[in-house]
């Protein structure tokens, strides 16, 4: 069958370019002799020299094939699919086909101008039975149709010439026809630029790093700074390390992530970088979170608490603009914290208030004291009252250092009837206001209390235990929300029971890990960026910047590997990346710089690589420190 199908577009090719020479495709006029020979030969071909006669008398037009199949002899079955395989390789290899169909009423009606083959009209002509679709290749008949069919190019397509005027005229001409349009109901792409940046800046989960400067004490002690940003966006560890023969060698770890702020950027850029995108969604439903997370003294309450005030400031101006104004949208406050696996009012004494879920499984924390604010000094009063409530404590990093986790939240609620601006949270929401949306602000303790349990007293080594429970808990919780799981452990601790209804539906997290640039903070800076590191890889969006990674000069003593990924071009990239994958193997990626160690040695302004640790895996492979950060 399969060489008769060729015979038969060779045929019907031959048949082709002879009546297109001589003109009979597109007059229908009588045919030459040759013709009727080509013809004859076509015919003859699929078994069917007994049809050649008539149909030489009309001449090739496929307007008149189905005539073939109607009047000039085809009666049985199988000759009726034979003609019909003719006509469909004249489909297939000549261009009449493009020739306009006579406009029946369904073409009229939209359909395209050839399904007027398939019309009721040749399907009476044609007559029941007359093609055994199952005797049929399926896959033959659906590519007929689909190549058959008439192409309306659309009006979004790229390289297409439409304008938007085009494309509203196509649309509201198809509504006015009143048929139905299925993209219709589809918004329209006013600014896909705008809309995709706005969509960039407002990710489900954003990972940003924060270095702060040295400090007083590391620079009294010459410390070394290790931790070098470039771009916005990576930042290279350079880690003192010695070799078992104690020659001293610097290892490079290299990151990248949603933004890296270094020691220059001020509180009001960390705020436009992380908490500003989000605030206008948090008039749409959304539960948005920033988490500062961190080495104790790091910087995460230097981070963090300016941003509720910056957060207010807009948040306020929003709820000016008559949209909001008219639905009576009022911003409440309350501030608590999470010690030792109790919560407490930071705004009320420190009283200790209980965690109770609805049916709904929203979490209310009853007792709660919330606040109805309305402007930044009466909520920058309220975070320093509340400050000076929260448990801190000395530590060698920190003089001041915070034990507990502490919570900042600022709700959008619809106003409801009551008088005073103050009120006890009950969960009874028709007391207190439908909540729209809200963020909370998350100054958690020092990540690495944690780990140091055996250094202290009993009361720090609980302290810490907590904070390492409750540490694990919250990366088990991103971990499971990233993958979809229907099971989020919450409960695994008092925080993220507190975070539930912040993880769940519309949400958007924003986690800013803190990072100490000192040689000694080292470790504790590895381990934090490995945890960001592995939040920002298993977010959906991933960290799509690793795959834009430039690739800065490199020091000379660099493997090959390295060497290989220099020279990329962005194109390249991958292709390298693949290939020095395949060297390596089986070798660990860990770049190694044989420099004499040297006190003295300006990181900064060394020239910088991408370690191949994080190119070529994605992930680091190194151990992880601990539980918390694994
Ligand atoms: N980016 C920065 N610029 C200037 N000073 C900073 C910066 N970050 C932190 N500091 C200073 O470093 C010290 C420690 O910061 P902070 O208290 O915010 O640390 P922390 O991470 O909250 O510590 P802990 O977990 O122990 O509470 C503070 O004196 C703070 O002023």
């Amino acid at each position: 069958m399969g060489g008769q199908v060729q015979q038969s577009n060779a045929a019907a090719t031959a048949l082709y370019e002879h009546a297109a020479d001589s003109g009979s495709l597109h007059n229908a006029g009588p045919a030459s002799d040759a013709g009727d020979a080509v013809m004859a030969r076509w015919l003859q071909s699929a078994g069917l020299q007994h049809l050649a006669s008539p149909l030489a008398s009309t001449g090739i037009d496929h307007r008149i094939l189905p005539n073939l199949m109607q009047g000039y002899g085809a009666q049985s079955a199988e000759e009726k699919q034979r003609v019909f395989k003719l006509m469909r390789n004249l489909n297939f290899n000549g261009e009449p086909v493009s020739e306009p169909y006579p406009p029946t009423a369904q073409t009229l009606s939209g359909v395209s101008a050839s399904d007027g083959f398939y019309s009721s009209e040749f399907r009476g002509d044609f007559g029941a039975g007359l093609l055994d679709l199952h005797a049929m290749d399926d896959t033959e008949l659906l590519s007929e149709h689909v190549i058959s069919e008439t192409f309306e190019p659309s009006p979004f397509m790229p390289g297409g010439t439409a304008t938007f005027e085009d494309c509203f005229d196509v649309i509201s001409s198809k509504q006015e026809r009143g048929q139905a349009d299925p993209d219709a109901l589809v918004p329209f792409p006013i600014n896909e630029k705008e809309t995709n940046s706005k969509e960039n800046n407002v990710a489900k989960i954003k990972v940003v790093v924060r270095k702060r400067p040295l400090n007083k004490k590391e620079l009294a002690k010459k410390e070394d700074d290790i931790v070098t940003v470039y771009e916005n966006a990576y930042l290279n560890v350079h880690e003192p390390k010695l070799k078992v023969d104690l020659t001293a060698y610097v290892e490079k770890h290299e990151f990248c992530f949603d933004a890296v702020l270094d020691q220059h950027v001020t509180n009001d850029e960390v705020y436009r970088e992380t908490v500003e995108p989000i605030i206008p969604t948090i008039f749409e439903r959304t539960k948005a979170t920033c988490i500062a997370y961190g080495q104790t003294g790091s910087g995460k309450t230097f981070t963090m608490q300016p941003l509720p005030l910056r957060a207010v400031e807009d948040l306020i101006r929003l709820l000016h603009q008559p949209v909001y104004c008219n639905q009576r949208f009022k911003l409440w406050l309350s501030y608590f914290e999470i010690y030792g696996g109790k919560l407490f009012d930071l705004l009320s004494d420190r009283k200790k208030l209980c965690m109770r879920e609805d049916g709904r499984q929203q979490v209310c924390i009853v007792g709660l004291q919330e606040f109805e604010v309305s402007d930044v000094q009466i909520v920058k009063e309220y975070i320093e009252r509340g400050n000076a409530a929260r448990s801190t404590g000395s530590t060698g990093a920190n003089e001041e250092s915070s034990r507990s986790h502490a919570i900042l939240q600022l709700a959008i609620k619809k106003h409801n009837e009551i008088k005073e601006n103050k009120r006890i949270n009950d969960g009874n929401e028709s007391k207190s206001g439908k909540p729209v949306g809200k963020i909370s602000f998350i100054d958690l303790a020092g990540s690495e209390r944690g780990a140091d349990t055996t250094d202290n007293d009993r009361q720090t080594r609980i302290e810490g235990a907590e904070i390492n429970k409750s540490l694990l808990a919250l990366k088990e919780c991103i971990r499971a929300l990233d993958n979809d799981q229907i099971h989020i452990p919450f409960r695994g601790s008092k925080l993220t029971e507190v975070l539930r209804d912040s993880f769940v539906g519309n949400s958007k997290t924003v986690m800013i890990s803190c990072i100490s640039p000192n040689a000694g903070s080292c470790e504790h800076t590895l381990n934090t960026l490995r945890y960001a590191d592995r939040v920002k890889s298993l977010s959906k969006s991933g960290n799509p910047r690793k795959d834009q990674a430039p690739f800065p000069q490199v020091n000379k003593e660099v493997s090959s590997t390295s060497s290989l990924l220099v020279s990329a071009n962005a194109e390249d990239v991958y292709d390298q990346r693949q290939e020095a994958k395949a060297m390596d193997i089986g070798r660990r990626f860990v770049e190694k710089e044989t420099l004499s160690y040297n006190s003295t040695t300006d990181f900064d302004k060394q020239p910088s690589s991408f370690s191949s640790k994080y190119i070529l895996n994605g992930r680091e492979e190194k151990g992880l420190a601990s539980g918390i950060y694994g």
